[in-house]
C-alpha cells in the first residue's frame, strides 16, 4: 500500500467511527453511574468513541445540553441517560414526557440522532436497576441512526 492509499484508508476508518456524546442525569447518582458504565461498554462494543460526558442535575435539564452538543461538528450522535422514579405525584410523568418531547425536537432541529436512554415513568429505583441495559441501549440506537442517516444523505 502506498502512503497515499494508507492515508485514505486511515481517513476512511476515522470517518466510520461514530463520535458519541453522553448526557447523564445524575438525580439518582448510583443508578446514573451504573447506566453510564453500561453505556460506555456499548460505545466500546460498537467501536465508537465518547467525545464528551456531561452531567446534568435531572432528566429535564438534559435537552438544553443535548442541543448544545448536537450543534458540534465533532459529535455524530448524542445519548441521554437517566432515571425518573415515581413519587407521590405525577411529577415523574411530567418530567419524562417533557424530556422525551424536547429531545425529539433537538434531534430534528440539529439533524443529529439523540438516543433516549431515560428510564421511567411508572418506575421504582429497583425496577430501574433491572433495566440499566435498556437505558444503555440508547447508545446503540444513536449510533444506528447515525449510520442510517449516512446511508440516506446525498453526497
Ligand atoms: N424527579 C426526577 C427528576 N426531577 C428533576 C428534574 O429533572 C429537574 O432537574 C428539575 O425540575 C430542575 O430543572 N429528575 C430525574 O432525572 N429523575 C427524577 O426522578
Ligand atoms: C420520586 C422522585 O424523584 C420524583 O419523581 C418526584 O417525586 P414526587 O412525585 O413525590 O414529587
Amino acid at each position: 500500500m502506498t502512503p497515499t492509499e494508507a492515508d485514505s484508508a486511515t481517513t476512511a476508518e476515522a470517518d466510520s467511527v461514530a463520535r458519541v456524546a453522553l448526557v447523564v442525569a445524575r438525580f439518582y447518582p448510583d443508578l446514573a453511574d451504573e447506566i453510564t458504565a453500561a453505556a460506555e461498554a456499548r460505545v466500546d462494543a460498537r467501536d465508537a468513541t465518547v467525545v464528551e460526558r456531561v452531567p446534568v442535575p435531572g432528566a429535564y435539564d438534559a435537552p438544553l445540553v443535548a442541543d448544545r452538543l448536537a450543534r458540534r461538528d465533532d459529535v455524530d450522535a448524542v445519548a441521554v441517560l437517566g432515571v425518573v422514579v415515581t413519587g407521590d405525584t405525577d411529577h415523574d410523568q411530567v418530567v419524562t414526557h417533557a424530556t422525551a418531547r424536547l429531545l425529539g425536537r433537538v434531534a430534528l432541529d440539529r439533524d443529529t440522532p439523540v438516543g433516549f436512554g431515560v428510564l421511567g415513568p411508572d418506575m421504582s429505583g429497583a425496577e430501574a436497576h433491572d433495566r440499566v441495559e435498556k437505558a444503555a441501549s440508547a447508545v446503540d440506537a444513536a449510533i444506528d441512526t447515525h449510520a442510517a442517516l449516512r446511508s440516506v444523505t446525498s453526497p
